[in-house]
């Protein structure tokens, strides 16, 4: 029987990894994906396909690689007003349909400097679909969210993540309240997934490991540990705050083909300070023994740590420990099935626990998000400054085959509540907070970057195959990859861990959640970019994959300790009394032989290289912005001073035809009045004296143009004194002409 493979249209991915690339076509792959277990493989669409369609050698590619493709979907969420703003606030963001929005900086209408304006003008950002403030919770679920948890019950991976500042709605969005109908996607998603496999439950005699990997599950249960009913307070009866769990429940249920058996696994990780945290793991007090680590959980899941009486304010501190894992590269083996030697990265020693139901699935997630809160207390009481990973995975198995461990398959889907992506300037800029609000920006900014380099990539990759449109040629991608730009998954570990949504296949949704009542007009500016990048980079259709069983192993843990003391209290809380010191462990220094990633010095080098040279960019990009501002407002300037002398002069110029006209009518009056008095006495006469006046006239017309010429050229200007010449002027103008103006140089 044929193997599934991973869709051919990776080009790109192998074009920037120098891997080769897969042998069949998309329409091979696509058909073995949709079609159940028993059908595939030998499927006469997949043969006839094949025979149709040649698949292209090793290192070539053809145009039809990329219609499988499909770029990221980007949902907008606006945040209601609430009672935190101030009430007579604009919004600065109007919705103009159902997929656009228009944004305007709400200083730019007052703005003095309307010809800066056009930097902050109002721009039009159109997204897969605009939900209003009033969008419900459930609406808002089956719209985004829904399709993506058919696609994880049908064997396909996706990831969805929420992108916004603080107080935007990024964690009501994925977690919502315990309100009534404000369940966020979260515990819908888990109220579904159950609701649909309801009868079709498998067992767990295997487990996945790492992405896509499974081993056969040896673990023996821990037993349950209750430990309510006891006097004195636990953690986790203190950190609650709202006495529990959201009650609502999403009653959908999706249509499956029942001849599979499904269990579903959970992991939660954190990602805080460029250091990833399993948030499930049981948390040590070393005045107690050590918990069992079982990845099987007993119904009711409980965690010895927030589960620990609390000490009282006397006694010694007690001491929380948890302990950064690493990232490591997934062995190829995990997925043989694949032609691609490239492979997504897991983080090692993550748990990934069993779970029977949705109500103790949202159990063990409010146990994550207790351990996510102490932690990050007193980093921040109010607002997440952590990334947090719930990773939802189904493991199916055709109940033909369940004997078959081959015949397993992997699917997940992960929910990402970003940090907030304020900047600095925007937040406490001393000690920890800065370095905490730099590694925010820092895993935020990558993101950024793997999108952009992703974007050019498969823009460098479309024009080469576009230019071969026709020619009927192939293409190398070994030629094309040359030109490609490296992604810097590498550079954070956010983009590390998601990397494989990227490269290899799944859908990715990303939610834009905007509060337009803030005033942060800046940084929605630069979600709103961000999200408009997302748009136009393209990820792998997904399909279904089998895996096959890695051998178990134990791995030896040693770890180098860094102490952060918490002090619990404030806002009036029982567990004030409580002193915690938490010792957050640095990641394993020492790493497995054969699941490691080869180190190679040049590599390495070479990416520190390519960081430093990008950093440069940016500073670079920002100085000639900066520059190209200062130089247009300089340019301004000169433009304006200009226009302030050209104006200057042609005022001249008219007050100087005025005068002229004003002495040429002194002349025709004077004229007037004295042939009205010689008329009488010497009628012959007055030809005579108005050739005289004439050629009076033309006289001041001469010495006026003359004195223009010699003040055009001498650069002289003058001034009139009007009033001087409205007294001075005579009955006889002409007895005043050239006296009654009183000229002075200026
Ligand atoms: N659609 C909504 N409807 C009603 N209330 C909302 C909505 N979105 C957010 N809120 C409320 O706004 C406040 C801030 O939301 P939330 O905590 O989800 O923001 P956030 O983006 O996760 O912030 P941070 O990044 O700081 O964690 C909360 O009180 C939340 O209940």
């Amino acid at each position: 029987m044929s193997k599934p493979t991973r869709a051919s249209s990776r080009i790109k991915t192998l074009a920037e990894t120098g891997h080769p690339p897969p042998r069949v076509t998309r329409a091979a792959s696509k058909a073995t994906s949709r079609k159940p277990l028993t059908s595939r493989g030998n499927s006469p669409t997949q043969d006839s396909t094949k025979a149709a369609t040649p698949p292209p050698s090793k290192g070539e590619s053809n145009i039809s690689d990329l219609d499988s493709k499909e770029p990221i979907r980007a949902f907008l969420r606006i945040r209601p007003h609430l009672n935190d703003q101030d009430p007579s606030s604009a919004p600065y963001l109007e919705q103009l349909s159902d997929t656009t929005v228009r944004f305007s900086d709400p200083s730019s209408s007052n703005s003095q400097h309307s010809r800066l304006s056009s930097i902050n003008a109002p721009s039009i950002y159109t997204f897969s679909h605009v939900f209003p403030p009033n969008t419900s919770q459930s609406h808002f679920f089956s719209t985004t969210t829904l399709p993506l948890v058919s696609d994880l019950l049908n064997g396909q991976d996706s990831l969805l993540f929420t992108y916004g500042v603080t107080n935007s709605g990024k964690t009501y969005t994925i977690q919502g309240t315990s309100q009534p109908d404000a369940a966020g996607i979260l515990p819908r998603t888990l109220d579904v997934i159950f609701n649909s496999i309801k009868g079709l439950k498998g067992d767990d005699r295997f487990r996945p490991v790492r992405l896509q990997g499974i081993e056969f599950n040896d673990s023996p249960p821990p037993k349950a540990q209750t430990t309510r009913g006891k006097k004195v307070p636990a953690l986790a009866d203190v950190l609650e705050e709202d006495g529990g769990d959201n009650q609502d429940i999403d009653p959908t249920t999706l249509k499956l083909d029942r001849n599979y058996q499904y269990t579903v696994w959970l992991s939660y990780a954190e990602v805080y300070n460029e250091k990833v945290y399993d948030l499930f793991e049981t948390i040590d007090d070393p005045s107690t023994p050590s918990q069992s680590k079982s990845s099987t959980i007993p119904r009711r899941p409980t965690s010895a740590f927030l589960n620990t009486p609390l000490p009282s304010s006397q006694s010694h501190p007690l001491l929380l420990v948890r302990k950064a894992l690493q990232v490591k590269p997934c062995p190829l083996s995990d997925n043989p099935s694949s032609d691609n030697s490239i492979s997504g990265k897991y983080v090692a020693g993550l748990r990934q626990l069993h779970v029977q139901s949705a109500s103790q699935a949202k159990e063990l997630l409010r146990l994550g998000q207790l351990h996510r809160r102490v932690f990050g207390t007193l980093a921040n009481s109010q607002s997440s400054r952590s990334h947090a990973l719930v990773t939802i995975k189904v493991l199916r198995v055709h109940k033909g085959e369940k004997n078959d461990p081959t015949s397993i398959q992997t699917s997940r889907l992960t929910l990402v509540d970003l940090a907030g992506s304020e900047r600095t300037k925007h937040t406490q800029t001393s000690g920890e907070r800065l370095r905490e609000a730099g590694n925010i920006n820092k895993s935020l900014m990558v993101l950024g970057q793997c999108m952009e380099t992703m974007r050019s990539n498969q823009r460098a990759l479309a024009r080469s195959l576009a230019s071969r449109v026709g020619t009927g040629s192939r293409l190398d991608t070994r030629d094309v990859k040359k030109g490609l730009a490296v992604v810097p998954f590498r550079h954070s570990k956010l983009t590390e861990i998601l990397m494989d949504y990227f490269v290899g296949e799944g859908r990715a949704v990303m939610i834009v959640n905007v509060n337009p009542y803030d005033t942060g007009y800046d940084e929605n500016s630069h979600v709103m970019k961000f999200a408009a990048l997302a748009r136009e980079v393209l990820t792998t259709a997904p399909t279904a994959i089998r895996r096959p069983i890695p051998m178990n192993k134990t791995r030896a843990s040693i770890t180098h300790t860094r102490k952060v003391t918490l002090s619990m209290g404030g806002s009036g809380r029982k567990v004030s009394e409580a002193h915690l010191e938490v010792l957050e462990e640095d990641e394993e220094s020492n790493e497995d032989d054969d699941d490691n990633e080869p180190i190679n010095p040049l590599v390495d080098a070479l990416f520190d290289e390519v960081e430093s040279l990008r950093v440069q960019l940016f500073e670079a990009q920002m100085r000639s912005a900066i520059i190209e501002v200062e130089t247009r407002e300089e340019v301004m300037q000169e433009m304006e001073d200009r226009m302030r002398n050209m104006e200057k002069m042609y005022t001249q110029r008219l007050m100087k035809e005025v005068e002229r006209n004003e002495m040429k009518m002194d002349a025709k009056i004077d004229m007037m009045h004295r042939a009205s008095s010689l008329g009488k006495q010497k009628q012959r006469t007055v030809p005579s004296a108005f050739d005289s006046d004439f050629e009076e006239e033309e006289k001041i017309d001469d010495s006026l143009i003359k004195r223009d010429d010699e003040a055009a050229n001498t650069g002289t200007q003058y001034t009139q004194d009007w009033s001087s010449d409205i007294s001075s002027r005579s009955p006889s103008p002409l007895a005043s002409k050239g006296e009654n103006k009183n000229w002075a140089p200026t």
